[in-house]
């Protein structure tokens, strides 16, 4: 024999029920099938009670158009010829609902007993109808009445099972009857006064494993709207999948923390017996759902290869913290504050002790929180008083988020998978509880914190074979920034295939515009030029807020501006986990103590703050330096030659075109700053010079480089059209530079060289024998000299400037965030 539940979203309407029905009829052994109330109807019955109870008249209303839903819901299922009988037991229902609700209005008082009685109608009409439907179907069946056979305490609203009388019943109930069907109302049970009491919210499942065990069932069903229990919510991460086979205590822990597909007291009466349960959907029925079962090999083997089973929340909780240095040692405080809440009917969600016994932490439902407080400041009156205790603390708007599975236990690593992924994620661990069955760990979290975290565990634990997602804001969409968007458009589908990642643009900028999508969503790529245009107006202010704001796993803000107000808000973003992707060089060449600010910050809040492409463009330039540092060697020297623009400029010029048309040109390729005055008159290889001495470990700041420039002064006067001009009037100055040096058989190269904590940078004769003289087009070489590395340099050259390169570069330091 086997048991059968259906939800109230099985028997919502007609159509549904039509296909509980045909489930039913499927089976080949004998069933016991019990049916919650019609969807939506036990929260209208407990309003109608409310009303009445206000003195609200409105119950009336309620009570009809609950009459309504099970008269139109008869008329439906049922042939007009079978009709009359039915739909007078609803009416006789509704009349006798009707003189209870005007029993509460008039004395205004409703009590748990009389809810109960209230309530029970639900299930009792939904049952009366799907039974009469089966008739007309011609499924012979017995009706059987929960409240004859499950008896409770009187515990209303909660009541308690006195399962030997409930077991006795159920069986001489079942197996006295020649039927091979049984048809019953979840939900509902009575007292010794046969008073009819519920089984709480979701009883249903639980009056169904109380006939499974009552029977010796072979198996328990629970139909539900979900093909059975989920990795997590999957209103909440996409990815969520459908957990084949679980053990009961998972399935257990699973349920109590917020999987709502099973109530949670069901599963104590089958795990007693042995009742493989499943989790079936009723509208797919041949999916295969999940099966709840003793935990042994062959069912560990079922389970397939997830350590972890699930992640579940829950929410609205509270956390109350009972510290003083007069607990420390002394037997009876955990006691004490225990009995306090429990007098107060608080229940405890979840506890922790740290080991110096200087406080005690619990969570609970935020709605005790005030009452709790209450209770426990009295319960240590005289220890407040005289300072020893302190008045107990309140945390709330906080969430608990639970790692659930069976084989978590004994294998090292998990909680520091889960607390690692949280930590760079930006989520703050408030509490821990991990039972000693290691079947569980609990945290205590931000509860704006928990749709994240949700899904930065369920990427930790089950998307190691699908993606991780990658939440990018770009600021600047000019010369680089495009050809980012550009090359990450292209490669989307390579890093979901090859990295597992799936890179989602989700806010871009640029000095006049800003554009979000909604979460979930990611910018357009073939149309972000116009949909951007049809954006906000760009506030800096306003696109760090909202990064913040979605608050969305694995997120990198990528500048890529030359924007000194941009390079300030990294610090922000990065104290909130938020990694920042820099081509921008202000920051990084800024004071040293924003500098060192910024990595320090990037550390301490499990964030990256990357510039690769400061220095070389898309050329390992300080990654190369940051494994010679990380190995142990340490940097001698530094020579180079930074700049793709200058090395661009006197790489072409020989006089035949003047200077100013060849800067023009290396303008026009990409290779100069937005402000080419910057690259013209050293500035640019100052910063990246600087930015190599601080990485090889030197405090320096910008005023201590030295800068040979070669540009008259004059240039740098009025505007960069000014600029233009005046290079072209000083001509003479930049044929005589090139002239000198061509009589000595050497070529200009602008060289940077840092030794001895000192730095410059400056233009120089480069003979045929440097390193530096076949140095072509806009490339970049670095020479490192090191103690491993003392003679012959370990040298990086290359492509060092150019809007592909470098965009490259950036993108190379975006992938590094889904470390
Ligand atoms: N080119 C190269 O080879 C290399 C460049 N870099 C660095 O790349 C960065 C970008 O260079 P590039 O793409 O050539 O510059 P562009 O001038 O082409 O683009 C800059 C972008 O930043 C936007 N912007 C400027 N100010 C702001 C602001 N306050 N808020 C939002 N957006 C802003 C601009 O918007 P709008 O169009 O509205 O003005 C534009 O979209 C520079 O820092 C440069 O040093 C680094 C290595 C190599
Ligand atoms: N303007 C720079 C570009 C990269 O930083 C250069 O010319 O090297």
């Amino acid at each position: 024999m086997k048991v059968l539940k259906f939800g109230g979203s099985s028997v919502a309407k007609a159509a549904n029920i039509q296909k509980v029905v045909n489930i039913v009829k499927r089976g080949n052994e004998p069933q016991i099938v019990v049916v919650s109330a019609l969807g939506g109807v036990t929260d209208m019955l407990i309003k109608a009670g409310m009303l009445a109870e206000n003195g609200d008249e409105l119950y009336k209303e309620v009570l009809h158009e609950l009459e309504i839903k099970h008269l139109d819901a008869a008329r439906e299922l049922l042939p007009v010829t079978n009709q009359s009988g039915c739909l007078s037991m609803v009416k006789q229902y509704f009349n006798e609902l009707e003189d209870i609700c005007e029993g509460v209005y008039r004395l205004q008082e409703l009590s748990l007993r009389t809810k109960d009685r209230i309530v029970s109608f639900g299930e009792l009409l939904s049952s009366k109808i799907i039974s009469a439907y089966m008739l007309s179907q011609h499924v012979a069946h017995q009706w059987i009445d929960s409240r004859k056979v499950i008896k409770t305490n009187s515990n209303f609203s909660f009541a308690g099972v006195d399962f030997s009388e409930t077991n006795k019943l159920i069986s001489d109930a079942i197996f006295s009857s020649k039927e091979n069907l049984f048809l019953a109302p979840g939900f509902i049970a009575s007292d010794v006064n046969n008073h009819t009491t519920t089984l709480g919210r979701g009883g249903s499942d639980y009056t169904a494993a109380i006939f499974a065990a009552a029977v010796n069932a072979s198996s328990l069903e629970i139909w539900t709207d979900v093909t059975g229990m989920m990795t997590a919510d999957p209103r909440w991460v996409a990815n969520a999948k459908t957990i084949d086979s679980t053990s009961y205590q998972a399935a257990m822990e699973l349920s109590h923390f917020g999987a709502k597909v099973i109530y949670p007291p069901t599963i104590q009466p089958v795990m007693q017996q042995n009742i493989p349960t499943y989790i079936k959907n009723t509208f797919a029925p041949d999916e295969k759902g999940t099966l709840i079962q003793e935990l042994n090999s062959a069912s560990s083997a079922a389970a397939g290869t997830e350590i972890i089973t699930g992640i579940s929340s829950i929410n609205s909780l509270a956390l109350l913290s009972l510290e003083g240095s007069g607990m420390v040692g002394i037997p009876g405080f955990s006691k004490r504050l225990f009995e306090a809440l429990a007098n107060e009917k608080v229940n405890v969600i979840l506890i922790t002790q740290s080991s110096s016994e200087h406080s005690i932490c619990v969570a609970v439902n935020a709605a005790d929180a005030s009452k709790a407080k209450e209770a426990v400041d009295k319960t240590f009156e005289p220890e407040i008083s005289n300072g020893k205790v302190e008045p107990l603390k309140i945390e709330r708007e906080l969430s608990i988020i639970a790692l659930v599975g069976d084989k978590m236990k004994s294998h090292p690593g998990i909680s520091g998978r889960m607390f690692g992924a949280l930590g760079r994620n930006g989520i703050n661990v408030r509490a821990i509880a991990q039972g000693s069955s290691e079947r569980n760990i609990s945290t205590v979290i931000a509860a704006a914190d928990v749709k994240k975290a949700v899904n930065v565990l369920h990427e930790a634990f089950f998307e190691s074979t699908t993606y991780k997602q990658l939440n990018i804001f770009i600021v600047g969409v000019g010369n680089v920034g495009s050809k980012l968007i550009a090359q990450l458009k292209q490669q989307q589908e390579f890093l979901l295939e090859h990295s597992n990642i799936q890179a989602r643009i989700t806010g871009i900028a640029n000095s006049r515009k800003m554009l979000f999508v909604d979460n979930g969503n990611a910018i357009n790529l073939n149309t972000w030029q116009q949909d951007l245009e049809k954006g906000d107006q760009m506030s800096l202010d306003k696109f760090v807020e909202t990064v913040i704001d979605k608050n969305l796993r694995n997120a990198v803000f990528v500048d890529v501006t030359a924007n000194g107000e941009v390079a300030k808000v990294y610090k922000q973003l990065l104290e909130k986990s938020i990694s920042v992707v820099a081509c921008n060089k202000i920051a990084a060449s800024s004071a040293y103590d924003n500098y060192k600010s910024l990595k320090f910050t990037a550390n301490e809040f499990n964030a990256l703050y990357l510039f690769e492409t400061n220095v070389g463009a898309g050329l390992p330039v300080i990654s190369t330096l940051n494994d010679l540092r990380k190995s142990g060697d340490v940097v001698n020297k530094i020579q180079a030659v930074l700049s793709g623009t200058l090395n661009f400029v006197f790489n072409h010029y020989n006089g035949s075109v003047p200077f100013a048309e060849v800067v023009r040109q290396a303008q026009k390729e990409g290779y100069t700053e937005p402000d080419p005055r910057l690259d013209l008159g050293g500035t640019d290889v100052m910063r990246k010079i600087l930015i190599l001495a601080r990485e090889a470990g030197e405090q320096m700041e910008m005023e201590d480089i030295t800068n040979n420039g070669f540009l008259p002064a004059s240039c740098f006067e009025g505007s960069v059209d000014d600029f233009y001009a005046e290079m072209l009037r000083q001509e003479p100055h930049f044929r005589a530079l090139y002239d000198v040096a061509h009589s000595r058989n050497s070529k200009l190269k602008f060289v940077a060289q840092y030794e001895g904590g000192k730095a410059s940078v400056g233009l120089q004769h480069i003979p045929a024998d440097s390193d530096f003289y076949h140095l072509y087009g806009k490339d970049n070489i670095v020479l490192f000299y090191t103690q491993r590395y003392p003679v012959q340099p370990l040298v990086v050259k290359g492509a060092g400037a150019g809007a592909d390169v470098t965009a490259s570069g950036v993108f190379a330091d975006i992938i590094r965030v889904a470390r």
